[in-house]
This record gives C-alpha cells, structure tokens and sequence, in this order.
C-alpha cells in the first residue's frame, strides 16, 4: 500500500524535499541547468569554476553509483558564467535501483530551481549510416522497459510534480535541438554530429543480434540502459531537455560480423571523443540563452 500522497514506496516527497533543503544549505549555487554525465562522460563536470563537489554517499537519499566510469559525485559551479550542477555518473535499473531511485535527482534538480536538463549518455549505433564516434542529438525516444510497465511514473502521481498523463510527444526540446545542431555546424563537428531515436532496454547484457534487428526495425537510430526514466521525470515536472548519445561502438545486426561490445571499449571510445563532446555541452550551455524563454543566470 502507498501512503496518501507519496509517489511511490521509496520516495516520499518528504525525502525530496529534506535532500534539496540539505543541497540549498550546503552550497551557495542556485544552478538553472543541470548535467547528467552518462558512462565514460564525468569529464563534463571539469570545466567548472567555482566548484563545490558533494559525494552521493554523503547526501541524504542519495543512490550511489556501482558502475565502473562512474565518479559518484554531484559537482556544483559555474560555466560560462552560467551555473549549473553536474551528476558525475546516474543510476541504472540494471545495478537494483528502482525507477523512482533511478530518476531521484532529477526531481532534487526541480526543486533546486533548475529549468533545463541535459541529459548524455553512451549507446550503440543500430542504424546504417550512424559510426562509433558519432553525437546523436536525441529527437525522441523508445521506452521500452516502460511498454512492460517499468515506468518512473507508475504509482500514485504526485501533482506537486506534474499531471498524471504527461505529453512526451515533445519531450525533448526543439529549440534546443536546434542550438545544439547549429553550434555543431559552428565547430565544425556537422560531419559526425546527427539526429536520432534512442532507445532503452534494462540491461545489463548488450543485445542479442535478433533483439539489435528488432529494435532497429522499430525505429531505434541507438541503444543504451539509461537516459530515458530521467527524461520522463524531467518532462513530468516541466524542464527543459536535451539528449546527447555519445555513439561508443555499431551494434551488430549481421551474423557474419565478428564485433563483441564490451563496457571497456564504450569508456575508451567516450576518453577519444571526450574534447569535443565537452566543447559540444560547454558551447551549448554558453549559448543556452539564445533560446526563448532560457534565463539561465
Ligand atoms: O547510459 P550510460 O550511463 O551512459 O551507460 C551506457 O554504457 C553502459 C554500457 O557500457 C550502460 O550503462 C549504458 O547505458
Ligand atoms: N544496450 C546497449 N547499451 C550500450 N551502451 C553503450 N553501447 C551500448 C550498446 O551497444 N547497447
């Protein structure tokens, strides 16, 4: 049974609100964007001044992370003049986590005041013309742990957050989405930077080659174990998002090739394209506010 009121069974709003009270203690940043650091990707936290860095191990509620190329922390500071947070590594339903523990941040995120959530991840290129090496600036999703009822929103919806019946046909802003094509056309990366479909399956093994030809064949331009829950929080309780897939390796769809992904290849492709992956996310934050309605100050 539910207690009245609480989304879920692991977390009340309760647990929400004593963790964003204990970060809105601890630390002078009132960050409008927050940064989700997919596997291999932390570095993306580096570049910050001013930084005030909190291990998820000290924070009240906090999951802690259990994935090699994880940091576990959460870095506060400012870019560009712009201040944000950064989760130095997420949470995954494949290391035990329910959803709700999965997606906790991002709600921590609302309540510190963010407005838009860039949200990056390592995946698998399914489709023909994507490479390892490739940005897959996410246009939309295919959730489908949520089709079998792994969903964050299942249970009792808390309208503090959002509606019961969200709208995710735009849940990843096009304006943004713009911003960040533009500017990839702007530093030169338009070769290796594209649009796509990314979609979740729980993990933690990677695909089947039948399982990779299905997925392909529904849409799917990428796969990953993450991203997704994140971004339906998100889009639950009104941020803005961006989604960038760092393309770390081609997913097999041919029996005849020989290729067999490991996690070890996906870190050693994300330290290759780390630079520009951080130029991409430093010049987007830089230039966030181009975008109506970002006050990112
Ligand atoms: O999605 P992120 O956290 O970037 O990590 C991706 O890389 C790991 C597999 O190598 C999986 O966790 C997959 O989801
Ligand atoms: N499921 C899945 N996740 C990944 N993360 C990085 N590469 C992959 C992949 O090929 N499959």
């Amino acid at each position: 049974m539910h207690a009245k009121g609480n989304p879920c069974s692991c977390c009340s709003f309760d647990d929400y609100k004593c963790t964003a009270e204990w970060l809105l203690n601890k630390t002078r940043h009132r960050p409008k964007i927050a940064v989700i650091c997919g596997s291999g990707l932390g570095l993306l936290a580096d570049s910050v001044s001013n930084k005030q860095t909190f291990r998820y191990e000290d924070i009240p509620n906090f999951p802690v992370s259990t994935v090699p190329g994880h940091e576990g922390c959460l870095v506060f500071g400012d870019l560009k003049e712009k201040s944000c947070v950064f989760m130095q590594s997420r949470f995954h339903l494949y290391e035990g986590y329910s959803l709700c523990k999965v997606t906790f941040p991002v709600r921590i995120f609302k309540l510190l005041g963010v407005e838009t959530i860039i949200v990056t991840n390592a995946s698998g290129g399914l489709c023909k013309d994507i490479k390892a090496g490739d940005i897959m600036i996410i246009k939309d999703h295919i959730n489908l742990p949520g089709f079998a009822g792994q969903h964050p929103l299942c249970g009792p919806n808390d309208e503090r957050f959002g509606i019961r019946f969200p709208c995710m046909s735009d849940a990843y802003n096009k304006d943004l989405r713009k911003l960040a094509l533009d500017i990839s056309q702007q530093l030169g990366y338009s070769d290796f930077v594209r649009e796509g479909v990314y979609c979740m399956v729980s993990g933690p093994n990677f695909e089947t080659i039948a399982e990779a030809r299905m997925l392909h064949i529904l849409g799917s331009d990428s796969v990953g174990m993450s991203t997704i829950p994140e971004v339906t929080v998100a889009k639950h309780c009104d941020l803005r998002v961006l989604g960038l897939s760092l393309i770390t390796n081609k997913v097999s769809l041919d029996y005849s090739r020989e290729e067999k992904v490991n996690h070890e290849e996906v870190l050693e492709m994300c330290k290759m394209r780390a630079e520009m992956f951080q130029n991409l996310v430093n010049t987007i934050i830089a230039k966030c506010d181009q975008v109506d309605g970002i006050n990112s100050n």
